[in-house]
């Protein structure tokens, strides 16, 4: 049995979390903790899930760590400074490891892998993602790791900027630039976590699209990263790491 607790045990992910690690046959939940609850609850685990929020998770990590805890995180607002520190406290206790992914819905996984996949083909690429309006960040930590991704592969076959000639424009108009992509941000009642990549070229377009209609669609993804990452060390950054795509 595996021994893990839940940060954010009681938030709109965390609840789900629990549900899933208590119907997991190889798993014990042994800690819920939320705000304000003491964290030493949490020694009683070998993993440790995280879904609570930006301001706090690296606070969080850091306990984990320097407890000897292993942990699974899905809580956003992670950049390469941020990643970097991690890995600085992983090197100061090896043994322990960290999984960090934007996004554990399968579906999103593989929506970001497709654009990767597509992005060197097309003239033009921007992200709009959606979601309910009492998220904390925006853009969301999935769009900003796809239009990384984007970029990436962008780069590599020496694409230059998308195409934009626009000299007038009132702010935000035309999104948020992450690593040259523009990414838009949409906050709607009724929604959960939406995605769509389009992307332009000659004469085409092509639109890969991913709908969150449930948070239990994030736990096949947690449950398998709980169960490999004792096996994954140091620190990972994404479920495709997990996957055979
Ligand atoms: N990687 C993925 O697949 C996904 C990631 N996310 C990310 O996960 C995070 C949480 O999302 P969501 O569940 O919607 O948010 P919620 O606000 O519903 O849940 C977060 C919970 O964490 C609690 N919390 C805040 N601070 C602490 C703390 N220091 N210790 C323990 N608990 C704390 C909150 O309490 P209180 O409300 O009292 O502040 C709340 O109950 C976000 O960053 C979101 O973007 C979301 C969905 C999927
Ligand atoms: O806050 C959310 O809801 C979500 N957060 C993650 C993100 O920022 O990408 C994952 C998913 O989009 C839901």
């Amino acid at each position: 049995m595996i021994r893990v607790g839940v940060l954010g045990a009681r938030g709109r992910v965390g609840v789900e979390v629990c549900k899933a690690v208590e119907a997991a046959e190889d798993m014990e939940l042994v800690a819920a903790v939320d705000k304000g609850d003491p964290r030493e609850a949490l020694t009683a685990a070998e993993v440790v899930v995280d879904f609570t929020h930006p301001d706090v998770v690296m606070d969080n990590l850091h306990w984990c760590i320097s407890h000897g805890l292993h942990a699974v995180v899905g809580t956003t607002g992670f950049d390469a400074e941020r990643l970097e520190t991690v890995r600085g406290w992983l090197r100061e206790h090896e043994g322990v490891n960290v999984l960090i992914a934007p996004n554990f819905g399968i579906g999103a996984v593989l929506m970001m892998h497709f654009a990767q996949k597509a992005a060197r083909y097309f003239d033009s690429v921007e992200i709009v993602e959606l979601h309910h309006p009492n998220k904390a960040d925006a853009p969301s930590g999935t769009a900003r790791r796809t239009a990384e991704l984007v970029a990436e592969a962008r780069r590599a076959a020496g694409r230059g900027p998308s195409p934009d000639a626009t000299t007038s424009a009132l702010p935000g108009a035309r999104g948020a630039e992450v690593e040259g992509v523009r990414v838009h941000a949409v906050r709607l009642a009724a929604l959960i976590a939406h995605q769509e990549v389009l992307l332009g070229g000659e004469g085409e377009t092509l639109t890969i699209r991913h709908d969150t209609m449930s948070r239990a669609s994030f736990t096949p993804g947690v449950l398998l990263g709980v169960r490999r990452i004792r096996e994954l060390p140091g620190l990972t950054v994404g479920l495709e790491h997990l996957l055979d795509l």
